[in-house]
C-alpha cells in the first residue's frame, strides 16, 4: 500500500484525484492539504465537494510543513498551482516521495521558458532536467524510473495525442504548421473565483492568441512548430482541440489510420473513431481522449475531446502513478 498526500485537494484536480484514488486499491490517502493560509482548513473535504461525500470525509489539512507532512509517505500528487508546485516538489523530492506534479512547472527543460511564458525564474534546473513528462501514452519506458513526473498540461494532452502519431510516422507537410484551436471548458483556469471567469463575463472568445504558455509546451514535446490559438467556453468541463494539418504528398487515409492504430491500438485511454468526430458529452467525467479526423485532398482535420479535469489533468496523473508503480493502466479509472 502507497502512503498518499494530495496538495491541493480543495481545488477542482485535487477533488477528481481524491475520487480515483479511494478507490485505488494500490493506494492509502493520508492526507488532503492546503495552504497554510487556506479558508478552508480544517473543514471537510466532502463538504466543499458534496460528490464525495460519505466517501472521502477526511479533514483539509493546513501545510505548515513540508518535512513534517512527508513523514512516512510515498507518494505526493501536487494539485497546486505552478509557483506552489515549484517550491513545493523539490522538498518533496528531497523526503523521497515520488512526485506527480499537474502543474506546469518542470514540462519544459528550459528556464528561460519559465521566464518569459510563467512569470518566474526557475530555481531548480537539476529537477527539470530530471523530471519526466507525463504523456502517458509516449513515456511509459521514462515513467517507470522517474522520481518527478511532470503530468502534461491539459490542451498539450489533447492536441499532443492527436498530433503525434501523425510527426512520429512522418506523414505531415513540415512546410506547414499544424493549427490548433481549442475551446476549454471553464473549470480550466480552477475553483478560485476571477473576474474572467465568473458567470456573466464568460462568452466564447479566444485568448492567449500567440501568448499562451501551451504553444512552447506543444511545440517542446512534440518537436515542430505549431500555431496554438485557446478559446474559453461558457461550459464549465471539456476541452475539444479541432487541428489543421497539411500532409505530405501521397499521404491518404491508410496511411493515417495505420499511424493512429499503432499509436493507439493498445492504450486503452485514447479512442480513435473509425469515422465520425469526437464530441465533449462522449468525455466528460471519463479519463478517455477521443480522436476523429477527415482528410480532403493534402489537407487533415483531427478533432480531440477530453475531459480537462480528468485525461487533460487527474486521471492522466492517476495513470501516470500505474504506470510507474506497474500497475494495471487503467487501475482505479474505468
Ligand atoms: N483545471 C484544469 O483543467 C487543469 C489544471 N492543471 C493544473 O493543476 C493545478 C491545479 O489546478 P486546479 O485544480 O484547477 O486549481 P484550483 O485553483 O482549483 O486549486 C488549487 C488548490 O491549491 C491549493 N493551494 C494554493 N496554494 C497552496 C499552497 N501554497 N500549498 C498547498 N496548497 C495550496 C488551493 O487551496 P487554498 O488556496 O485554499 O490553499 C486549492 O486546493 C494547476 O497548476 C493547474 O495549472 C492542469 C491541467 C488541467
Ligand atoms: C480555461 C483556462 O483558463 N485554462 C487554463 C489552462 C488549464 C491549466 O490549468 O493549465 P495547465 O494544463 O498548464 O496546468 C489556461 O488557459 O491557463
Amino acid at each position: 500500500m502507497l502512503e498518499t498526500l494530495i496538495v491541493g485537494a480543495s481545488g477542482y484536480t485535487g477533488a477528481e484525484l481524491a475520487a480515483y484514488l479511494r478507490r485505488h486499491p494500490e493506494i492509502n490517502i493520508k492526507g488532503l492539504m492546503v495552504s497554510a493560509q487556506s479558508a478552508d482548513a480544517g473543514k471537510i473535504f466532502s463538504d466543499l465537494h458534496p460528490q464525495l461525500k460519505g466517501l472521502v470525509d477526511l479533514p483539509l489539512q493546513p501545510l505548515t510543513n513540508v518535512a513534517e507532512a512527508a513523514k512516512g509517505v510515498d507518494v505526493v500528487f501536487l494539485a497546486t498551482a505552478h509557483e506552489v508546485s515549484h517550491d513545493l516538489a523539490p522538498q518533496f523530492l528531497a523526503a523521497g516521495c515520488v512526485v506527480f506534479d499537474l502543474s506546469g512547472a518542470f514540462r519544459v527543460d528550459s528556464p528561460e521558458f519559465y521566464t518569459r511564458y510563467y512569470g518566474f525564474a526557475h530555481q531548480h534546473g537539476d529537477w527539470l532536467k530530471k523530471a519526466v513528462y507525463g504523456l502517458a501514452e509516449w513515456q511509459a519506458e521514462k515513467l517507470k524510473q522517474a522520481q518527478l513526473v511532470a503530468v502534461a498540461g491539459c490542451y498539450p494532452t489533447a492536441s499532443q495525442l492527436a498530433l503525434k502519431p501523425l510527426v512520429e510516422a512522418g506523414l505531415l507537410d513540415e512546410q506547414q504548421w499544424p493549427v490548433i484551436n481549442a475551446v476549454s471548458g471553464v473549470s480550466g483556469a480552477g475553483r478560485k473565483a476571477s473576474m474572467t471567469t465568473s458567470f456573466c463575463e464568460v462568452s466564447l472568445q479566444p485568448y492567449g492568441v500567440f501568448t499562451h504558455r501551451h504553444q512552447p509546451e506543444i511545440s517542446a514535446h512534440l518537436g515542430i512548430p505549431v500555431i496554438f490559438t485557446p478559446h474559453l467556453g461558457n461550459f464549465p468541463r471539456g476541452i475539444l482541440a479541432t487541428i489543421t494539418c497539411r500532409l505530405k504528398p501521397g499521404i491518404g487515409e491508410e496511411e493515417i489510420k495505420a499511424a493512429f492504430y499503432n499509436a493507439y491500438h493498445n492504450k486503452p485511454l485514447v479512442r480513435v473513431y473509425e469515422k465520425g468526430m469526437p464530441a465533449l458529452k462522449s468525455v466528460i467525467g471519463q479519463p478517455f481522449c477521443d480522436i476523429g479526423f477527415a482528410i480532403d485532398g493534402q489537407h487533415i482535420i483531427v478533432a480531440s475531446a477530453e475531459d480537462n479535469l480528468l485525461k487533460g489533468a487527474a486521471a492522466q496523473a492517476v495513470q501516470c502513478m500505474n504506470l510507474r508503480f506497474g500497475f494495471n493502466e487503467t487501475q482505479s479509472l474505468l
